[in-house]
């Protein structure tokens, strides 16, 4: 007889890993303790909900994660099939509306007949197969079940989310709509910043008043999600060949170069909302308001929601954790989504997607199986687990994710279409030999 499974957390990796499971016609018990208890980040109970930005990052092949989303795409990936419908313009990434992308990943779920929905915290693991989904922000009683399961201390250290503002408030006169060297529609709006202004401006941000950190917490952060201001304070270069970078996005009326360049990316269907680019911050409400208003075309700006910081907790991975995503220690628990140690949403729904196809199986009686190597499924999963657990950081969501697929992309860009067309084969062909 096939056994129930429970999926604790309805983020982007329970609610994909629960959908694979139901597909697979075993019972699902999906337990969220939204909007009983609510995280620090989340603001909605919808299921999968974005807590920063509302792009998944790149949809291409010439780009890892564009590789995994079309693998996911091809296992039938509720996320990506969410993420398709309610895409909004972004040049060449998949990014959209948000409330609609978590409308529609909730309405599916909840519609589902082997899906039951149980709206409660847990504090104790439930009996049998698990898969554990509760991502950065698990509440603590559920934290600390897990430290004592997987025996390892935890590693705690910063996120940071961008603010979101009101088209309306943005001045259109000085700014212009255009992507990074016109690839893809042109989907941002720049603000350029001359010489001047960017100085005023990033002398505003080095010296804004910080919230404070809490002392308990070690001030760490993800290189990919850094706070703006900290990254400035690593000096103005920093900036200008990170967010701020304003090659490739040449000022249509001046055909010039402007010294800098922020980026605001369409947040919702409708334009009304954008939010700002790499713009993640953990300045007081008040000094936020300062910094973005030295900002050309910004200087009335409404902010619907401000930048915040929150904790992330995470698993040491490679010492717990085989690349079926089960506890070596107890193979009937599986962990999924961004407590592994991977960043990013389309990450966190591939690692679910793969957890809840090998929960499947183990709950009809049969082997969990290996996603092979060569995909980036596969790749992603042998990393998190084959990575030395010495220090073990969480992947950085923006520096390729896949040590062998990714860097082979990156460093011969020429032929990334090649590697990728490589991936989709051995995932085309481990479809036709397993039963998955
Ligand atoms: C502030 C912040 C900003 C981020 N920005 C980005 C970004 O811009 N781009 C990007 O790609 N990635 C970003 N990430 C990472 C991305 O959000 C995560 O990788 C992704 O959401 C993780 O998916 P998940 O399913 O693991 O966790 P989540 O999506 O957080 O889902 C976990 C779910 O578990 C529930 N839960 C927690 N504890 C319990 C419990 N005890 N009982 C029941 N339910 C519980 C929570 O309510 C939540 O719904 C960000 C993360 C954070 C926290």
């Amino acid at each position: 007889m096939t056994q129930t499974v429970n999926v604790i957390g309805a983020g982007l990796a329970g609610s994909e890993a629960a959908w694979q499971l139901a597909n697979r016609g075993i019972q699902v018990k999906l337990f969220e303790m939204r909007p009983v208890k609510q995280t620090p980040a989340h603001h909605t109970d919808k299921f999968a909900e974005l807590v920063c930005s509302n792009s998944l990052r790149a949809n291409n092949l010439t780009n890892a994660v564009g590789v995994i989303k079309e693998e996911m795409r091809q296992m039938n990936s509720l996320i990506i099939q969410a993420a398709d419908r309610c895409a909004v313009p972004a040049g060449g990434a998949l990014a959209v509306d948000r409330h609609e992308f978590a409308g529609n990943v909730t309405e599916q779920i909840r519609n589902h007949p082997n899906i039951e929905v149980i709206n409660e915290e847990v504090t104790k693991l439930p009996e049998g197969i698990t898969i554990i989904a509760s991502g950065p922000l698990t509440s603590p009683a559920l934290a600390e079940e897990v430290r004592q399961l997987t025996g390892e201390d935890y590693l705690y250290f910063y996120d940071a989310a961008a603010p979101i503002v009101e088209s309306d408030s943005i001045d259109m006169e000085k700014v212009y709509l255009k992507s990074r060297y016109d690839k893809g529609e042109a989907a941002y709006l720049n603000c350029p910043m001359n010489a001047e202004e960017f100085d005023r401006f990033y002398q505003a941000l080095i010296t804004a008043e910080v919230a404070p950190l809490k002392d308990f917490e070690k001030e760490m952060y993800f290189e990919g999600c850094m706070p703006i201001e900290v990254m400035a304070k690593r000096g103005e270069k920093t900036m200008l060949f990170g967010p701020l970078k304003p090659v490739g996005l040449e000022d249509p009326k001046t055909g010039k170069r402007p010294k800098a360049v922020i980026q605001l990316r369409q947040d919702n269907a409708a334009g009304t909302l954008y939010n700002i680019v790499g713009f993640q911050t953990h300045l007081k409400w008040g000094a936020q308001k300062e910094v973005l208003q030295l900002i050309p075309g910004l200087e009335n700006v409404e902010i619907v929601r401000y930048g915040v910081m929150h904790r992330n907790t995470f698993i040491n991975s490679p010492k717990v954790l085989s690349c079926t995503y089960q506890l070596k220690s107890q193979p009937t628990i599986f962990f999924a989504g961004q407590m592994t140690g991977v960043e990013g949403y389309v990450e966190s729904a591939g690692s679910g997607l793969i957890a809840g196809i090998n929960a499947a199986h183990l709950a009809k009686g049969d082997k969990p199986i290996r996603f092979p190597r060569e995909t980036a499924l596969g790749s992603m999963a042998r990393y998190i687990t084959e990575a030395d657990p010495k220090g073990f950081q969480p992947m950085n969501i923006n520096f390729g994710l896949f040590p062998d697929l990714g860097e082979r992309i990156k460093s011969k860009a020429e032929r990334a279409e090649k590697h990728a067309n490589r991936a989709l084969d051995a995932l085309q062909q481990f479809k036709e030999t397993t039963t998955i």
